[in-house]
């Protein structure tokens, strides 16, 4: 097993030797490679092994918090999955029935649907003058994919894209990697962890992911957790790996550190 970067993985020890801990990852860009379409990413199966195996430790509990919706999850990420799956960066939360009275997703109101089908109508026009944009439709959510149109035409789509929606209250645009998200839902991962973190009554919490939107989560983490960022570029987390690739190594030392 390679080295981990010593900091990292002092890190990890101290984590480790928590009784009760929370282990959450990212899916796109984290735990599966970032690829052209949606619909192909999977989780590197190592990546997928290690957590199984990691969810089965006494006092550690796993869960994936993606911006995907739940229903996309279950298509690229196949059982053996965590039984805490949050999706759509925090507007949905699939969780064990003992869990679950704890929480419940929170219906879109009519004045949501409605802001939603004018965001949705706006960003097809949007895609459908840009050679290779596509949407991606969620529950709270449309997102404008750019990843497979050429540079200049992906900048055009999304600068086009975040005028058309300039003027309408109650949606948050979402930057993210060759795409942007307009949501009708508030919630955000930070506030996903923070529930899970009360609600499974954890000491420590590690947490890692690669986007814009997983910076919400490196935010609300204290000095007894781990906040990992998958790649380069500006971040709140306090240690980082360069790829996918590194996280199986990542989740084995844990898995040897609790046992
Ligand atoms: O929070 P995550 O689980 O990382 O989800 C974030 C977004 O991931 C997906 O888009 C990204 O991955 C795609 C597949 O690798 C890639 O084609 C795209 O360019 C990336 O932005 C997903 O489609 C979005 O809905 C998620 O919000």
């Amino acid at each position: 097993m390679p080295e981990l970067d010593p900091s990292l993985h002092a890190a990890l020890a101290g984590f480790a030797g928590h009784q009760r801990v929370l282990v959450a990852l990212d899916f796109d860009g984290t735990m599966s490679p970032l690829v052209d379409r949606p619909q192909d990413a999977r989780p590197l199966p190592q990546t997928a092994a290690a957590f199984e195996q990691l969810a089965a430790s006494p006092g550690v509990y796993t869960a994936v918090v993606s911006g995907r919706n739940l229903q996309s999850l279950r298509e690229v990420y196949p059982q053996p999955r965590p039984g805490i799956c949050i999706g759509s960066h925090g507007a949905e939360r699939l969780v064990p029935s003992w869990l679950g009275a704890n929480w419940q997703d929170e219906p879109l109101t009519a004045e949501q649907t409605a802001l939603l089908g004018t965001v949705t109508q706006r960003l097809e026009h949007v895609a459908a003058a840009h050679e290779n944009a596509s949407l991606e439709y969620k529950p709270s959510a449309t997102v404008l994919h750019v990843r497979q149109a050429l540079p200049d035409a992906a900048a055009k789509a999304l600068a086009q894209a975040r005028q058309a929606l300039a003027d309408l209250d109650g949606v948050k645009l979402l930057d993210g990697k060759a795409v942007l998200e307009a949501t009708v839902h508030h919630g955000d991962k930070g506030q996903s962890l923070q529930w899970l973190r009360e609600t499974l009554d954890v000491q420590a919490v590690l947490f890692a992911g690669d986007d814009v939107t997983d910076e919400n989560g490196f935010r609300v983490l204290g000095a007894e957790d781990v906040g990992i960022k998958v790649g380069s570029g500006p971040t709140a987390a306090a240690y980082s790996i360069s790829s996918p690739a590194d996280l199986p190594d990542l989740l084995k030392s844990l898995i040897s550190m609790r046992n």
